[in-house]
């Protein structure tokens, strides 16, 4: 979908990307960088006509034919892009193959000017600027290394074809001067090169620490369910939708029985295992849309939504059949089992109210003898 152009006064690269369809992230950045270079370019050439104009360029600098071959060139650039095709290449925004060419451009535009050679020189640095952010070191020098290059050329082709108007001490002043703040573009570009990396590198780290401590936030320690809090949060989402939607809600409190001769008898460690247990078999019995939970301590919570009461009744019953089947190391002839209290939502009712009652469903289970389902009210 072609977003439309904001009101508001905008840069002429952000404005032309409004006219672009959205982007994957990587290539919107490519295809700005590109429209930054047509931009870049079209300075340049104004330059290049201001200076013909004022006679600092030889009167029969081809600027037209010049720039005409470069935007053919940069349009192949764009659609290379676009099309995803230089997402094949081993430099996918193409930042080398791009500032080459501006290099090239610049030694040749360097050709016609007069006086004004020593000024135009700044033209190489502007095309090193974009080597900074997408190139690391190395690759900035050899860029670096093709700019003097070129430029040697240049003044060696023009000694040798009018060497009555060359002058040798500007030559090897103008050398100097490149090679000097072309050394410092190294140095300076490697650096913001690596500060860059540095703060993607802690973006990450930092978007890694989030995602933990969010985990952390929501998450039990010992079985990995949603703790108390989370399933506090969620219930109040799930009771508004369903007072809402008029949709059907089931709350389950289920408490582990005489979980504390577990502890008594086979040590903490061995209690610990047996809610470990718990929480995976439950994790895996119950439907995904169920919310599963450690309250506290040996008691849980399901919360169904959308269920009916069969079911719920039928999935706490398969529950309580497995755990009851379990084996442990620690004791050969243990029965883990658990009593459940199970109530459904009433229309217009708080959180507080709804757990109170699968709490009193609970204390019917363990009055009667645990190890059952109790439902309320009594159907
Ligand atoms: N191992 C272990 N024990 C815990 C944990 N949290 C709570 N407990 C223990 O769970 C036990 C709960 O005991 P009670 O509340 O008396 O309940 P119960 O023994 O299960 O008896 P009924 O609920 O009446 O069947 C206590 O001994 C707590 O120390 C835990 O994370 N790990």
């Amino acid at each position: 979908m072609t977003k439309k152009p904001a009101g508001n006064l905008q840069d002429p690269i952000t404005y032309v990307l409004t006219l672009i369809p959205a982007e994957p992230p990587e290539r919107a950045i490519r295809l700005r960088r590109q429209i930054m270079a047509v931009y870049s370019y079209c300075l340049l050439w104004v330059g290049t006509i201001l200076g013909v104009e004022l006679s600092a360029f030889a009167p029969n600098t081809p600027h037209l034919m010049m720039f005409s071959v470069l935007f053919a060139i940069n349009l192949v650039f764009f659609l290379l892009i676009r099309s995803g095709l230089s997402e094949r290449l081993g430099d996918p925004s193409l930042t080398i193959l791009q500032m080459a060419t501006g290099i090239i451009l610049t030694t040749v535009i360097l050709h016609y000017t007069r006086e004004l050679r020593g000024a135009m020189l700044s033209i190489y640095f502007m095309v090193m600027t974009f080597g900074i952010f997408a190139l690391d070191r190395r690759r900035q020098m050899a860029m670096a290394g093709f700019t003097l290059f070129c430029f040697t050329t240049l003044q060696v082709y023009e000694w040798l074809e009018t060497p009555q108007q060359a002058i040798f001490s500007f030559l090897i002043g103008h050398w100097i001067i490149l090679a000097l703040i072309l050394c410092w573009f190294i140095y300076m570009g490697g650096y913001i090169h690596n500060l860059q990396n540095r703060v993607r590198d802690q973006r990450e780290n930092l978007r890694d620490a989030h995602s933990r401590l969010e985990a952390i936030a929501v998450r039990d320690d010992l079985t990995g369910l949603y703790n108390r809090r989370h399933f506090l949060e969620r219930l109040e989402e799930e009771l508004s939708l369903a007072n809402r939607n008029h949709t059907p809600l089931y709350l389950a409190i289920i408490d582990l029985d005489h979980f504390k001769r577990v502890n008594d008898n086979y040590g903490h460690h061995s209690g610990d295992e047996v809610l470990s247990r718990f929480a995976r078999i439950a994790s895996q019995g119950l439907r995904k849309s169920d919310l599963l939970a450690r309250y506290g301590g040996e008691e849980f919570v399901v919360l169904f939504p959308h269920a009916t009461e069969a079911a719920c009744e039928a999935a706490l019953e398969r529950l309580r059949r497995r755990f009851a089947e379990q084996g442990y190391s620690f004791a050969s002839d243990i029965k883990t089992t658990f009593s459940a209290g199970l109530t459904a939502f009433q229309p217009g009712e708080t959180a507080d109210q709804l757990i109170k009652r699968a709490d009193s469903a609970l204390y019917g289970a363990k009055s009667r003898g645990r190890n059952q389902v109790v439902q309320l009210p009594l159907s």
